[in-house]
Formats: structure tokens, sequence, C-alpha cells
């Protein structure tokens, strides 16, 4: 028998059906392309030798765009040539112990569009990702500063402390609460209906979510909902006052952290590619995890074991070197009961599983597990590199540069030292609308996603 340490983490299966129909289909499309284009350079040999030049004109339009629909139609065949299904085995893991940890990076930019309940869910259900609490640290990045986020957030951790125990006791497979009372999902650690223990505690946690929901409520009603556009830089760790004694191992909860970056009417802020960034920096400084989760406010986190999915790629050996990051579909379940357009785009995503032969699919902007080396490429730097050509790339900050050099130890500025006022006036720096002015983020270094 294999030792689970020689089995794969993860498996590629052919889907040899959908092959083989796809590969005929394109044969027989491709026939008829040929067949047309026979025809119509034919017709226009004819034309032409008749010298009529009333049909000159339409045909010549016709072939061009029957040209522009094929070659379109040629690209589209890449997705479909080898579709692949992909299982992975998160149990065949190295221990929690050899896990590296991970930032989730949530952008939102307006209570108005986006409500604070919904932020709120997907906030929760990454706190509630399946992952061990002391490697995971979620950043909420609010682009509008709105104390109404701010005040909110404050109850999605309040409200998190009991869910988040909750779905690790009863293994709940759907993170996000909303999402999860919306269903009648009895699971229990057997997937199955479970003990009056349980059907007590979902009642009594179902009561907490109501009232977290009625507070949320009340802070919109009470607070403005406007967007400010000229604010400094806000950096806040949600937690409880007086857990500072807490060692970061023994947390039960991963860390949360508010980020409303400086924003100027006269900067540009480059909207979610500039939030990301400021995440990217302001992140280094306090938890620098090797891996990062990219979320829009709107996509919960609908499958806890996602970040144990991603690692099982990411520990490949083989593959890991040339792997950048790992992209799960984004489904849309919000639609209308009516939808007849497939507003879910299912379709869509069968299609991205199938485009392995041109290195992988696209990375959508959300939903995805990215390294934090492919975003900094900090490793194409030699032992020797001067700090001059440094700043050059990354911008000033020193403390910064340092945490993300790869001479330096990952998670080098331990969480407590967050609160030290050298860090707090670094990440008012790092958040500044100002800080990447003349360097060369977003062109060779760091994300323009
Ligand atoms: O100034 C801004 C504007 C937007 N966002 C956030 O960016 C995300 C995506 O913006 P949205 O307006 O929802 O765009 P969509 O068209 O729905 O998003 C799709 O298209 C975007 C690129 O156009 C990708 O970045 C997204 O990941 C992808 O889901 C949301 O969480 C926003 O809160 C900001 O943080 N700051
Ligand atoms: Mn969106």
């Amino acid at each position: 028998m294999e030792s689970s340490a020689t089995l794969p983490l993860h498996v590629c299966h052919v889907k040899k059906t959908e092959l083989v129909i796809n590969r005929l289909h394109a044969f027989l499309h491709g026939i008829a392309l040929l067949s047309l284009f026979y025809y119509r350079i034919t017709s226009l040999a004819d034309i032409i030798r008749n010298r009529d030049n009333t049909l000159l004109l339409p045909h010549v339009l016709i072939l061009i765009s029957e040209l522009i629909l094929s070659f379109i139609w040629l690209l589209s065949q890449a997705a479909k040539w080898k579709p692949v299904a992909r299982k992975t085995y998160p149990e065949r893991l190295p221990g929690d112990e050899k896990l590296p940890s991970i930032d989730v990076f949530i952008c939102t930019a307006d209570p108005n569009k986006e409500p604070c309940v919904k932020v709120m869910n997907t906030v929760i259900s990454a706190l509630a990702l399946d992952y061990p609490p002391h490697k995971l640290h979620v950043y909420l990045s609010d682009d509008g500063g709105s104390v109404a986020t701010f005040r909110a957030i404050k109850q999605a951790w309040k409200f998190s402390k009991l869910w988040v125990p909750f779905c690790k006791k009863y293994k709940v497979k759907i993170a996000c609460p909303e999402a999860y009372f919306l269903t009648d999902d009895e699971s229990g650690p057997d997937g199955k209906f479970q003990s009056n223990e349980f059907i007590v505690e979902k009642k009594e946690i179902e009561t907490r979510y109501a009232e977290f929901k009625e507070i949320v409520a009340k802070i919109i009603a009470d607070t403005s909902i406007s967007v400010s556009k000229d604010h400094p830089p806000m950096i806040e760790v949600i937690d409880d006052a007086n857990d500072d004694g807490i060692d970061s191992n023994q947390r039960e909860i991963p860390l949360l952290v508010y980020v409303a970056r400086e924003k100027r009417p006269s900067h540009p802020h480059h909207f979610k590619a500039g939030a990301l960034n400021v995440l990217l920096r302001v992140s280094a400084m306090i938890s620098n995890s090797p891996y990062i989760l990219v979320l829009d406010c709107d996509m919960y986190c609908n499958d806890p074991s996602s970040a144990r999915q991603a690692m099982c790629f990411h520990f490949d050996h083989e593959l890991s070197p040339k792997l950048g990051f790992v992209q799960f579909p984004q489904k849309f379940y919000n639609i209308n009961e009516t939808d007849i357009n497939d507003g879910q785009q299912r379709s869509v995503w069968s299609k991205w599983e199938g485009l392995d032969g041109i290195m992988g699919p696209i990375l959508s902007g959300t939903c995805f597990y990215i390294k934090r080396e492919a975003l900094c490429g900090t490793q194409k730097f030699r032992e020797d590199v001067d700090f001059i050509k440094l700043k050059k790339c990354f911008g000033s900050s020193n403390e910064f540069i340092k945490s993300i050099s790869i001479y330096h130890k990952r998670n080098y500025q331990i969480e407590h030292k967050f609160r030290e006022n050298k860090v707090e006036e670094e990440l008012q720096l790092l958040a500044s609308c100002s800080y990447d002015d003349d360097t060369k983020w977003g062109k060779e270094a760091s994300c323009g996603v």
C-alpha cells in the first residue's frame, strides 16, 4: 500500500466522452466552414469574372463577417479540446503545523450598492474557512471609508466568535450563515441529521444571526452610508480590546483587519487594483502570508475546504514552481428564479476546465489563491541587489522591503508588534494614496488585478 506521502494530492481526469463529442463537433463544423468558404470563393471568382459589380460588395462583406466569426469559433475550440475534471485529496496534506499561512483580501467600495449584511457574510465565511485559525488572516478593504462598514465589521467579528466554533464543531459545509440558514442542511460531523444538541445549538445560532442582522440594519439606519472620496488611511485590527495577551497560536478565530486606504479627489485610486495593492503592502507588515485569497465582497466562500483544496496544487512539488494561482469557479446564486440566460454562468466555467493546453485558465479577478511571490516577484532579485533599486520598485518603506524580501523570514513581523507606534506609522505610509507614485508598482512590482 502506498503511504499518504507518496499518494498524489490531486488527480486530473480527462472527460473522454465530452472530448470525443467536442472534437467530432469541431471536425464537422470545420468541414461545414471549409465548404462555405469554398462556395464563397468560387462565387466571388464567378462574380469577378462576369464583372457583376452589384453582387461584389455584398459578397465581400459577407466573406469578411464569416472570416471574423470563424476565427472566433477557432479560438473557442482551445477551451473544448481537452475537457478535464480535477479531484483533490486534502486529507493527504501534511499536518496543520506544516501548512503555510493565507491572507484573505476582500474588497468593498460602497454600502449603497453592496449591502453591508452581504459583505459581512463574505467576511464571516472567510473567517470560517476550514484552516488552522492562526494561519488565516482576513483583511477587508473598504474603499468607501464608510463608518457603517466599520461598525458592521465589529458586529461580524462578534457573531463569528459563535459561528466559527459552531462550523468547526459540526463540520458545517456552508460557511456563509445567510446561505446556510436558507438551506435545510442538517449536517453534523457525518453529514447526517444530528443529535438534539446540534438542533438546539443550530436554533440558538440562528437566533443570534437574526439579531446580528437586526443590529447591522440599525447601524445602516442610524449611520451615514455616504461614500467618502477624501479621507486619511485607517487600519484597525478588529478584536476584543483586552485579548493582547493571547498567543496567536491559541487563537480560535483568524485575525480580522479593517483597511480603508487614503483617498484624495486629486489622486487616481485605480479602483479594485489600487485597493489590492494597498492590501498587499499592509498585509506584508502584519501577517505576510505566502498565499493570498482574493474575494469580491459578494463572493462568499461557499466551500470551507477551498483553502485546503488550493493547497493540494500549491503543495505539489512538481507543479508548484510553475504555478502562480489556483482559480475557483465564480458561481452566481442571487439571480432571478426564472432566469433563462444561464446567469449562473455554468457553461462558462465548464469551458475553463479545458484551458490546460494554453497554460490554464485566466485569472477571473476573484475567488483565486495566488502566491505572494507571483505578485511581488522578489525571487528575481539577486542577493547583492541594492536597496535603492528595490525602493524604485517597492516604494520608500524600508520595513516593507524587508518584509517581502526572500532574505527575511515569513511572518517576521509578529502580530502583537502591530500596535507599536513605529509599525502604525509605517502602515499609514503604505496605505497612503501617493505611496506608489514614481515607483514600478503595477509595472514591474505587484499587481494590476
Ligand atoms: O473602487 C473600487 C471599485 C470596486 N471595488 C471592488 O471590486 C470588486 C469588483 O467590482 P464590481 O463593481 O463588483 O465589478 P464586477 O464587474 O462585478 O466584477 C468582475 O469584474 C471585475 C473586473 O472588471 C473583477 O475585478 C471582479 O473580480 C469580477 O468579479 C467589488 O468587490 C468592489 O467592491 C473596490 O474595491 N474599489
Ligand atoms: Mn461584482
